[in-house]
């Protein structure tokens, strides 16, 4: 049988990365997939650039309609990112008649609804293990390898440009620019950065799982989105003498009243594996009510673990082209008129434990104060840890910082008591509150 033809729209880091995976690893795979599988034509802004990736023998084009348009393509393959042309050049392909592979989460966390409907109604698939975790199959596991659960949460690190920073930032020290150009030179950062320190990427991400977990449409703008950039060094210390570490975490839970989506920097007890997962690597801990927990480890990012995920959908695509669209695994798990309705909670119906620092003045009566506030709240206080003000200020300081753990309180009634004691003219800084996960 004639190889599988592949049109790839944009060959930078991933793209470059799929094209060679697939070259140096093309026996083994067509073993796999019953089928070659190769890469025939190549769209980039950056012809020479591409050309020199490819070689002679494989035609690159500056246009990615051309490819789109070329009937011998039978996948598309979209690596060029963000919503623009991204979304034009998916929605064509799809009208075309080409299934798609995509490690683009951007455009479907936010318009995903739109073009799996596109996909389904033409009889296509749209593939997108790489848009999550890298090179961990992660939708795999949750779309098949976990269908007979009903998944309860999912907690992870799925960007690995953050994690990159707060590790090297607590373990060598350096400062948080550096760390971000080092991570941009290693190809790990979005085009733009601030995706990735600002909680998006990572939002966009634990979209997907939520959808493909829960069977609800994607919904990006439901999502509560904190980044890494307003971290302040001390609470990673103070967190660690807590025996905690403080990770950017994407979690999606189903409770009672609906569904939790967030992204936010988290306290996670440092014996649990997901506190010592270091560098540019992502974890996903997954727990379901028959399995119980889960956990998935790999490389979040890069050249060649992204393409590894690519390259598996290609083969799965390769395998399951010929099969009547009925019968194949559904883009989000469940089918299209079996999703749910559970609603994305506000945060402030969402139930967590926190971290709180305020700095006070250091005088008799501070804390009893505050501790008594927060008890006339309901909130119940796990632990209290008080710095010596000179320590915090230097010597002769009048100022110290209180650190209070709490247990499970519903962010609203944080909320209001956070507002009181912001109040209290003993209180002289903003007071920091990071959430804290326990994952058990
Ligand atoms: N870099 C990584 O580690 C990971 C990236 N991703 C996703 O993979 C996608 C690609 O990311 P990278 O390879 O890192 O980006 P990149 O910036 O290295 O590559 C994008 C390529 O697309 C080309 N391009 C831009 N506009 C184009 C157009 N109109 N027509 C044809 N080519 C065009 C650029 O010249 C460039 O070569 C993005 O959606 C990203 O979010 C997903 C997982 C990991
Ligand atoms: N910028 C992303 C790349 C992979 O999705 C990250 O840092 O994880």
């Amino acid at each position: 049988m004639n190889p599988i033809q592949v049109g790839l729209l944009g060959i930078g880091t991933v793209g470059s990365g799929t094209f060679q995976v697939l070259r140096r690893n093309q026996e083994e795979i067509k073993r796999r997939a019953g089928r070659g599988i190769e890469i025939t034509m190549v769209a980039d802004l950056d012809t020479a650039r591409a050309q020199a990736v490819v070689g002679e023998g494989v035609q690159v084009v500056a246009d990615a309609r051309a490819v789109i348009a070329n009937p011998e393509i039978d996948i598309v393959v979209e690596l060029i990112g963000g919503y623009g042309i991204a979304k034009q050049l998916v929605l064509e392909a799809i009208a075309a008649g080409k299934h798609v592979v995509t490690a683009n989460k951007a455009l479907l966390a936010v318009h995903g609804t739109e073009i799996f409907a596109a996909a389904h109604a033409k009889g296509v698939m749209v593939a997108f293990e790489a848009a999550v975790a890298g090179g961990i199959p992660i939708i795999k596991a949750l779309r098949e390898g976990l269908t007979a659960n009903s998944i309860q949460w999912i907690a992870g690190i799925i960007n690995g440009t953050t994690n990159f920073i707060l590790s090297e930032m607590r373990d060598k020290g350096l400062d948080f620019d550096t760390v971000l150009k080092e991570a941009q030179r290693l190809g790990y950062a979005e085009a733009d950065p601030t995706f990735d320190i600002e909680g998006v990427d990572a939002a966009h991400k634990v979209t997907l799982m939520s959808a493909i977990a829960f069977g609800i449409p994607v919904q990006f703008d439901r999502a509560h989105i904190e980044g890494i950039t307003k971290l302040a060094a001390q609470d990673i210390k103070y967190a660690e003498q807590l025996g905690y570490r403080i990770k950017l975490l994407g979690v999606t839970k189903r409770v009672a009243k609906g569904i939790e989506l967030r992204v936010h920097p988290s306290l996670v007890p440092s014996k649990r594996l997901l506190a010592n997962v270091e560098g540019a690597m992502n974890a996903v801990v997954v727990n379901g009510d028959a399995v119980g927990t889960t956990l998935y480890y790999g490389k979040g990012a890069g050249s060649e673990p992204t393409a590894s995920a690519v390259i598996a959908d290609l083969v799965d695509i390769t395998r399951l082209h010929t099969a009547d669209a009925a019968h194949r695994v559904p883009h989000l798990a469940f089918h299209p008129d079996a999703m749910s309705d559970l609603k994305v909670l506000p945060m402030a119906e969402v139930v967590t434990s926190y971290y709180l620092r305020l700095r006070v003045a250091d005088e008799a009566g501070v804390l009893a104060k505050v501790t008594g506030l927060l008890a006339g709240a309901g909130i119940s206080i796990d632990a209290v840890l008080q710095r010596e003000a000179d320590e915090v200020g230097g010597e002769g300081s009048t100022q110290t910082d209180l650190i209070i753990l709490t247990h499970d309180t519903r962010e609203g009634t944080l909320d209001d008591a956070l507002a009181q004691l912001q109040a209290l003219p003993t209180v002289l800084a903003p007071i920091v509150r990071i959430r804290k996960e326990e994952l058990s």
